[in-house]
């Protein structure tokens, strides 16, 4: 029997909508709850991005505001336009856009925001507390996964997870947050792929979480039988986007599997906008 597949809008709706309520509550409260991306350069995915976090935030009642800065902007610049932003009492929330141009460390910048801004979780405080088992702002994709397998009703305590990619944004954080749960992870990354061993290691996922960016990576015949599959991988292949599982394969063992695209990615927007209420809360603690 083939897999059930899992769509991410129907839980991104519900995350959503309980979000535009809870910015109606601090809105009562005086408290406006507002975005600011910043985007260095240009580029496609990320204007793809930008574009769905203002049609979703209008929808929300969050403020938005997109800015944009030179591609020649230096990273000491940049900096103090991040430092600017933290230091504004009206901004709850700061993305920084990703691909920077290559004469920035983005690691460098990212540190920089302050963590009760730091809506995609990429500061050490915010990734500490996502390892201590405290997450209150964590990299959104990674959450958008984590709830998603949670959805499906599995308890995790002792369940084979099987991570393939390790970015601090996305496979780490992810590993974590099933950790946290008690869930039996493994991370496969470079260094397994060279070693020849992520097939095996797929083989034994009760739930298996793929977030490398290489389309059909994860064969559909190393799928253990009615595993959960999380499909993180957004590719263009001859025009049409993919993940990094071959999914009319595994479609066949798999027990339930995200479809690329309308699964795993449709999370990320609605995490994010959630992140930035959650922060609107923290900094207001503070005052
Ligand atoms: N839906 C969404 O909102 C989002 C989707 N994505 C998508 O998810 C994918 C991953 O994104 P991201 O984590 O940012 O990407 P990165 O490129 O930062 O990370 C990819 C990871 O995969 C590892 N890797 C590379 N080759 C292999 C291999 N053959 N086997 C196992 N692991 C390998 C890399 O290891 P090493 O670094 O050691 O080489 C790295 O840890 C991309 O397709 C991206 O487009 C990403 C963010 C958001
Ligand atoms: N700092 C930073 N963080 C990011 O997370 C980040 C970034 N920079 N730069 C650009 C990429 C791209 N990205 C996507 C977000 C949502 C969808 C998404 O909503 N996808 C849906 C909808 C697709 C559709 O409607 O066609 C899906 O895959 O199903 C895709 C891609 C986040 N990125």
């Amino acid at each position: 029997m083939p897999a059930q597949i899992l769509k991410g809008k129907p839980l991104a709706d519900k995350i959503k909508e309980q979000t535009r309520k809870e910015v109606e509550e601090l809105k009562q409260k005086g408290i406006e709850p507002f975005l600011v991306a910043v985007q260095v350069g240009e580029n496609a995915a990320s204007k793809f991005y930008t574009d769905n976090q203002r049609k979703n935030a209008e929808q929300l009642g969050i403020k938005y505001e997109l800015r944009e800065l030179p591609a020649e902007t230096t990273q000491e610049e940049l900096i103090k336009y991040i430092e600017d932003l933290n230091n504004d009492d009206k901004v709850s929330g700061i993305i920084l856009q990703m691909p920077l141009p290559p004469h920035i460390e983005a690691r460098e910048v990212q540190w920089k925001i302050a963590f009760e801004k730091d809506i995609e979780g990429v500061t050490p405080h915010n990734m500490g507390l996502v390892s201590f088992g405290k997450p209150r702002l964590a990299p959104c994709t990674a959450v958008g996964a984590y709830e998603l397998v949670k959805s499906t009703g599995i308890d995790l305590t002792g369940k084979e997870v099987v991570v393939v990619g390790h970015s601090d944004i996305v496979g780490k954080p992810a590993a974590l947050l099933h950790l946290n749960d008690l869930g039996t992870v493994t991370v496969c990354h470079i260094g397994t792929a060279k070693a020849g061993k992520t097939p095996e290691h797929v083989a034994r996922a009760d739930v298996l979480i793929v977030a490398v960016g290489v389309p059909g990576l994860i064969k559909g015949e190393w799928i253990k039988p009615g595993a959960i599959v999380i499909d993180i991988g957004i590719n263009e292949v001859d025009g049409k986007i993919v993940g990094d599982v071959e999914f009319d394969k595994a479609v066949e063992r798999a027990g339930i599997i995200t479809p690329v695209p309308g699964g795993a990615g449709t999370m990320t927007t609605a995490i994010l906008l959630r992140n930035v209420v959650e922060a609107a809360k923290w900094q207001a603690e503070k005052r």
